[in-house]
């Protein structure tokens, strides 16, 4: 008997169908499989997967019981002390040879070298053009961003002078009643003092006294001595460079100044104020200004991201490549002529201009929800061959006023460039209700917008205009006049032969057990005043309770299902005895025994307590 165990690292579910010390994983029923991680039904997929790697394929020796299958890796344990050998890793802790580890740099040499053979300057040179013109704001936007620290990083460096000693007011007092003080001096609108004692002061003087001055340091320069006159110039400019101007600064304390300048009087110390360097208050300015914008940039973008034209339909809006054609469209035959008619005017199978007619600018699809506006708007596009901008109103409700004209403004100048094309407006009450109504500058200023586009086509311009909308009286009247959306086109709930048409294209793809037209007759009798998108929602419904039923088919139960759930919910709640008293109990509070009476009942009878 081989014994066998699964590798740690695959976890089992279900593990009372492993066998233990028997060799081989059992499956229940011939229901399960073992796959790796976990036991799954066994569809035929997995079937014919199980039939494929056998244990036989992978080497071991194993006797499936009673027809079960198995995949997953499975090792013997002898097996298992072979392949650790082999492995190197040894039994039982005890460390088998060391693998040699290796670099190998020779073979990754010689494919370094191969790719690099393979690469051109021109192409990689030509590659990096290509980025630059792609990405042109990105980089000079980056690259200015970079130049712009480094120029401030450069100011900070050559600005930058050697800071004074910290140190606590008390040390100035003591060093000025010493008499150790050089000199002090207040720096002007700070509470800075700073100053010098005597012994720095004296070293500086005694250094500069030991310096020649500039003429002589020119004429050692010029003269034999010039080597040794450059050397201790240069000392000279590095010692100075580095030599704070003010030794010492301290905080001035309040309402000491009398008693400071006492002090310094009576021991004769030099004072003076000063206003700060202009260098130190621009570098201070800069450093204060930058600190407040790291927090503040990120508020920054969003806001510009808000504002900007950066963030508008027509930087974005690309004409959508969806395919619609009028025969996906069905049971609105009157809305399809009308819309028809377009198709024909767009695509010049019709010459309206030699009659001295225009093409209509505006079509305006009425109608209740669902019955297939979007639809055929798409239809239109995808009949005529152009490209068609579908927008819903409500994007052109902004918060900023002036943001939703500027919307609109972009829309329509992206749609002329890509003239002959289709604008769909989608729930075009949402900006197009009667102006005056309310206080909502924003919106009365897209609407005037919109009505400005419309009339600013020029005729030669191929730009129409669908909009569609639920609740036609609550348009301006401006927008309805001939000349922009003169055409309105009514597109109403199906009848039954329409309904008919309209299940058959939603039943096309779906696997029916029956005949589909005898399936969409019978939903189209059931489903009266249902809409197009009603009828679709109820095939999906029936191919999803289909599928969680496991069936390869759609039956009719499944459709009279969706059919059900379509026209009253999904309520799985039955009114049972015990839902039926609890609501009594809600309408009768007042007789509390009443539940507890028709509980206790078990002939299945309601009893009812009268007040006497
Ligand atoms: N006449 C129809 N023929 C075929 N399918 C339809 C029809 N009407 C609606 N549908 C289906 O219903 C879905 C929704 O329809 P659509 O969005 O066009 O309705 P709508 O009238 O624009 O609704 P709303 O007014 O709420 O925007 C469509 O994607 C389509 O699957």
């Amino acid at each position: 008997m081989v014994s066998f165990s699964v590798l740690s690292n695959y976890r089992l579910m279900g593990t009372q169908n492993l066998v233990p010390n028997e060799g081989f994983l059992l499956f229940n029923r011939q229901k399960y499989s073992v796959q790796i991680g976990k036991i799954v039904p066994l569809s035929e997929n997995t079937r014919a997967l199980c039939a494929s790697v056998s244990l036989s394929s992978l080497g071991y020796r194993c006797k499936p019981r009673l027809g079960s299958q198995c995949i997953g890796r499975i090792v013997s344990q002898v097996d298992r002390i072979n392949e650790k050998k082999r492995t190197h890793l040894g039994i039982d802790g005890i460390p088998g040879p060391k693998r040699r580890f290796s670099l190998r740099v020779r073979p990754r040499l010689r494919l370094l070298s191969i790719r690099l053979k393979r690469v051109s300057v021109r192409a990689v040179l030509e590659g990096v053009g290509a980025f630059l013109r792609k990405n042109f704001r990105k980089v000079t936007l980056t690259t200015s961003i970079s130049v712009a620290l480094g120029l401030f990083y450069l100011f900070l460096k050559l600005t930058s002078v050697p800071n004074p000693k910290v140190v606590p007011y008390s040390d100035l007092i003591s060093n000025l009643q010493s008499g150790q003080v050089s000199n002090v001096l207040f720096e002007e609108g700070s509470r800075r003092i700073l100053y010098n004692i005597v012994s720095q002061e004296s070293e500086k003087s005694q250094f500069t006294e030991s310096m020649p001055s500039d003429s002589n340091v020119g004429a050692d320069v010029v003269g034999s001595d010039s080597l040794k006159g450059v050397n201790r110039l240069k000392r000279y400019s590095r010692t100075r460079a580095s030599m704070p101007v003010w030794q010492y600064s301290t905080r001035k304390i309040d309402h000491d100044e009398n008693f400071l300048l006492g002090l310094m009087r009576e021991k004769g110390t030099m004072y003076s104020s000063a206003p700060q360097s202009v260098l130190l208050s621009i570098r201070s300015i800069l450093i204060t200004v930058i600190s407040l914008w790291i927090p503040l940039t990120p508020l920054m973008w969003l806001l510009y991201r808000q504002i900007s034209a950066a963030n508008s339909p027509a930087k974005k809006r690309r004409p959508s490549n969806q395919k619609v054609s009028f025969d996906d469209v069905e049971g609105v035959d009157a809305a399809k002529v009308e819309l028809m008619e377009i198709v024909s005017c767009l695509q010049g199978s019709i010459n309206y201009s030699k009659l001295g007619a225009k093409l209509p600018r505006g079509v305006l699809l009425v109608g209740p929800p669902g019955t297939g506006k979007t639809l055929l708007a798409r239809a239109v596009a995808g009949e005529a061959g152009v490209p068609f901008f579908s927008v819903s109103a409500s994007e052109f409700v902004e918060l900023f006023v002036g943001r939703g004209a500027a919307r609109i403004r972009d829309l329509f100048s992206v749609a002329r460039k890509y003239s002959p094309s289709i604008i769909f407006i989608d729930e075009l009450d949402a900006v197009g209700g009667k102006r005056g109504r309310s206080f909502n500058d924003e919106r009365d200023q897209t609407l005037n917008q919109l009505l400005t586009e419309m009339d600013g086509f020029e005729s030669d311009v191929r730009v129409i205009v669908i909009a569609a909308t639920n609740r036609p009286e609550a348009l301006d009247m401006a927008l309805c006049r001939p000349g922009r959306f003169s055409r309105k086109v009514f597109v109403g709930a199906p009848d039954e032969d329409g309904r008919k048409k309209i299940l058959a294209v939603h039943l096309k793809g779906i696997p029916l057990e029956e005949d589909p037209l005898v399936i969409s007759n019978l939903v189209a009798l059931l489903t009266p005043g249902f809409v197009g998108a009603d009828l679709a929602n109820i095939v999906n419904e029936a191919a999803l309770l289909a599928a969680r039923r496991g069936g390869e088919t759609v039956t009719r139960e499944d459709v009279m299902d969706a059919i059900g759930r379509a026209k009253f919910g999904i309520n799985d709640t039955q009114p049972t005895q015990n839902n039926l008293t609890k609501e009594l109990g809600k309408l009768f509070p007042w007789m509390p025994s009443l539940s507890r009476r028709n509980d206790m009942r078990d002939d299945g009878l309601m009893g009812y307590q009268t007040l006497s």
